[in-house]
């Protein structure tokens, strides 16, 4: 009616609105250059019947979309609409893809309906096609080695066949460890630091094939009584240690081991040339083991020296067994009672029967421990943190040899043992006179509350000097 079509505007309408009219409209595809020839008024009436027809369709398809309809699709508008606000009306669109190139060249009215349906169809089919149920992918291929795979599959990576078949040392350390419990038994204690003596924390380790010296051309199992006799430990008739006595053979004391002996105030060597390197050692003392003996009434295959400690061990295991015998009760039972009645026994009545191993750090006590219980000398020994024990048990006789560490922190535990001590073994690094004054101070300072406490001096590592 106003004759804007010819301008691309589709529709119009006058709107009163107070007291001002407003044209509003809205923008459709432009005239087409042959409209445009034709002049104004012939677009949009149609040329002929056919071409009626066909703009009646395109119009129809048109009116479907407003972007179609309002010719601004290939503007890259997707959408459009007008809203009247105010009085005022306002075209609100927002903007697509471009117009491709085919659709500019073809002209305005081509684009949105051949190549959009298409697009439409295709965009359709994708979703279609995204919105099927998937199949499960059991095994995904994601790397290109293909060892690393993602998905349902069962072994991420191939099971090695060294795995499946465990090696020789694996076997080997996986089986049960020697069992210890014929001879004597290895026990490892830990100590708190701010444990008292009879608060201990007991953690049985079964000693396992030691990689160390073997010496077993030496001493066989070592025979503990055999090798205290070794060493000369005796009594005196009146309980106080005695001199030593050396084994007939021995070779004769190194010089070294003169200095140790008058530095810790001895009066002669004690000979020996150390716990595993002598072989004069097993001439002199072939092993007795830790067999049960034939005669098990003494429990002793040989009764050991008169007037040494272990015939005083023996005599009073002895005499405690007779006396528990009488009374009905247990060794053992009796044995649990030794501290309390230590703590009231004068210091010069020994009542226990540990053997207390001393001595300063790295002079080789848990080494002699380990020669007790196993025959053999560890060489890879980490340092004590709290004490070590190994039981020699025989039918009629138990010694307990405890170990404590003799590193400076923990020296002054060393006290707190001393009361249910039997005997001590004080263990010197003689090829080190560094040490000997500091071990020469300790061990007074140990003895001068149990003065008359047997004492065993053992001249260590004998073989470095
Ligand atoms: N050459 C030689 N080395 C020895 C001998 N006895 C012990 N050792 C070594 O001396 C080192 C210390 O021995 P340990 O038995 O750990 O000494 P320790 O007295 O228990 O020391 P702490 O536990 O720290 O108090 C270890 O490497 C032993 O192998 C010996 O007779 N000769
Ligand atoms: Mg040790």
């Amino acid at each position: 009616m106003l004759g804007l079509r010819e301008a691309g505007i589709l529709s119009a309408s006058v709107v009163l609105a107070g007291g001002v009219a407003y044209l509003i409209w809205s923008y459709g595809p432009s005239p087409s250059r042959e409209d445009r020839d034709k002049g104004p008024g012939t677009a949009g009436k149609g040329t002929g019947g056919e071409e009626e027809k066909e703009k009646g369709a395109r119009r129809v398809t048109a009116y479907r979309n407003p972007t179609t309809m309002l010719g601004l699709r290939e503007a890259g508008i997707l959408s459009a609409s007008v809203v009247l606000a105010g009085g005022v009306a306002y075209l609100i669109w927002s903007y697509g893809p471009s117009p491709s190139r085919e659709d500019r060249d073809k002209g305005p009215g081509t684009a949105g309906k051949g190549t959009g349906e298409e697009e439409e169809k295709e965009k359709g089919a994708r979703i279609l096609e995204l919105a099927r149920h998937k199949t499960s992918k059991t095994v995904w291929e994601t790397t290109p080695c293909g060892t690393l795979r993602w998905g349902n599959q069962d072994p991420i990576w191939p099971v090695s066949p060294r795995v499946q078949a465990p090696s020789a040392r694996i076997q080997e350390l996986s089986r049960p460890k020697r069992d210890l419990s014929a001879g004597g038994q290895w026990r490892k204690e830990e100590m708190a630091p701010s444990s008292t003596p009879n608060q201990r924390y007991h953690n049985t380790v079964r000693l396992s094939t030691p990689k160390s010296r073997n010496c077993e051309e030496v001493s066989g199992s070592w025979d503990v009584l055999g090798f205290l006799g070794f060493f000369g430990v005796s009594y005196g008739p009146d309980g106080v240690l005695g001199a030593p006595q050396l084994g007939a053979g021995f070779s004769p004391p190194h010089p070294g081991q003169r200095q140790l002996h008058e530095s810790l105030g001895g009066g002669g060597p004690s000979g020996g040339r150390g716990l595993c390197g002598n072989t004069e050692i097993q001439s002199q003392r072939p092993s007795a083991g830790f067999s049960r003996p034939e005669n098990a009434s003494t429990g002793l295959q040989t009764p050991p020296r008169p007037g040494g400690v272990l015939s005083k061990i023996w005599a009073e295991k002895g005499a405690r067994r007779a006396e528990a015998t009488s009374q009905g009760a247990v060794i053992p039972a009796e044995a649990q009672k030794t501290s309390d009645k230590e703590k009231t026994s004068t210091p010069e009545e020994p009542r226990g029967t540990q053997v207390l191993v001393l001595g300063l750090e790295g002079a080789g006590k848990t080494s002699l421990l380990h020669c007790l219980s196993a025959g053999v000398l560890e060489q890879d020994i980490e340092p004590t943190g709290g004490f070590n024990a190994v039981s020699v048990s025989r039918d009629n006789l138990d010694v307990e040899f405890l170990e404590i560490g003799g590193g400076a922190g923990l020296r002054p535990y060393w006290q707190k043992y001393m009361s249910r001590a039997l005997l001590l073994v004080f263990v010197v690094d003689s090829s080190d006179p560094k040490v000997f004054p500091v071990a020469k101070q300790h061990l007074m300072e140990l003895l001068s509350n149990r003065p008359r406490l047997p004492l065993m001096v053992l001249a260590n590592k004998q073989d470095l000097l």
